[in-house]
């Protein structure tokens, strides 16, 4: 994506303010794109229907699962597969050049820059970070935090674009947004604006709230996608033994369409999670108070990066990196204020 200027902290979109300009952003190509050689405008609205909006869409999914579209023959889905695999990149490219694109990847600030730097530059974009810890630990309050940072220029730590807030506990509070822009000079109506919110009530409908996320986003620029919390609909929808496994396989649709999204849209994706107590016995020998996040392999797997959160003293909390595929395994202290997530402040600040 081309960095855009923009000289004052503005919300992205707000009318005032120097916006973006779409024709600099090299965003997805849209599936409508795909019409012609034999492919109508029927079929696009068809898959379109089943969450399908970009090319890459198409090209990131297996044939077999465009076949499950209703009224998308075996014969289509490949020639469909085939025209999107002619535009989207499949193939091997270099490591210098992998790296030079991995070298432009956006960071989000969280509002900490002890916990940026321990991030190595902020939540990345592009890839799915899981935050986990106990309640009360800050996973929220990040949330919050974000869905006001990923606003903001590029310059700034920001994203340039909106941000997606699915709700399966009821704990958004717009409110909390509004200081967190106050602390960054925007404008708060704006930055509530450009903060698209949706309540989960069950485990199918957080899956289904995924589809409209990919509309909306094909529809204009979005930075952040926020699941707070991932599996907590799933562990009362699932709730018995018997039902582990056909959760886990809802677990695994869900998430693997969340990694489309990241990939699709080079969006920011953020899920948190809650843990449980660990009672194989070797944890609990070396580690007094042993918690490990919920979903199993599938959530694992799929996390690219997963945090782990504690409490601190008062404010603060403790940051661990638990898994990341190029950050070390250290830690780092960050405060929650009223202006969301910061670094602890010294007792001469705090007067
Ligand atoms: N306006 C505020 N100013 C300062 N601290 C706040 C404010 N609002 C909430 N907090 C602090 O944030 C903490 C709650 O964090 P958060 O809501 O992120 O928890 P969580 O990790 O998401 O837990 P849960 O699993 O219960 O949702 C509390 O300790 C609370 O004191």
């Amino acid at each position: 994506m081309t960095q855009t200027e923009v000289e004052h902290p503005t919300a992205y979109g707000q009318p005032d303010g120097q916006d973006v300009d779409d024709e600099e952003l090299s965003g997805p190509l849209l599936i409508e794109q795909l019409e012609g050689n034999g492919i109508t405008i029927g079929d696009i609205k068809k898959l379109k229907a089943d969450g399908y909006h970009t090319i890459e869409s198409i090209a990131y999914t297996p044939k077999r699962i465009l076949m499950n579209t209703k009224g998308i023959s075996e014969a289509k889905a490949e020639k469909i597969s085939n025209e999107a695999a002619k535009v989207v990149p499949l193939g091997f490219t270099t490591a210098s050049e992998f790296h030079s694109r991995r070298s432009e990847l956006i960071c989000l600030t969280t509002g900490s820059k002890q916990l940026d730097t321990l991030l190595g530059g902020g939540i990345e974009t592009g890839s799915i970070t899981e935050v986990f810890g106990e309640f009360r630990t800050g996973k929220s309050q990040l949330c919050h935090t974000l869905a006001v940072t990923c606003q903001l220029p590029i310059d700034m730590g920001g994203g340039e674009g909106k941000c997606l807030y699915i709700d399966t506990e009821g704990t958004f509070r717009p409110n909390r947004l509004v200081s967190i822009a106050e602390r960054y000079g925007l404008n708060a109506n704006d930055c509530l604006d450009n903060v698209a919110y949706a309540r989960a009530y069950n485990a199918e409908h957080q899956f289904q709230l995924l589809s409209l996320a990919a509309q909306m986003m094909a529809e204009s620029r979005f930075s952040l996608l926020i699941v707070d919390s991932i599996m907590s609909l799933y562990r009362t929808d699932y709730s018995g033994r018997g039902e582990l496994s056909a959760r886990q396989t809802h677990v695994a649709k869900f998430m693997r369409t969340l990694q489309r999204l990241a990939d699709e849209f080079g969006i920011a994706v953020v899920i948190t999670n809650q843990v449980v107590a660990q009672v194989d016995g070797m944890s609990s020998m070396y580690n007094p108070d042993p918690k490990k996040p919920i979903g199993g392999n599938i959530i694992a797997h799929s996390s690219t990066t997963r945090l782990s959160f504690k409490k601190g003293r008062a404010e603060t909390r403790i940051c661990k990196i638990y898994d990341s595929p190029c950050l070390p395994e250290s830690e780092c202290v960050f405060a929650i204020y009223e202006d969301g997530i910061g670094d602890p402040r010294v007792e001469e600040d705090k007067e």
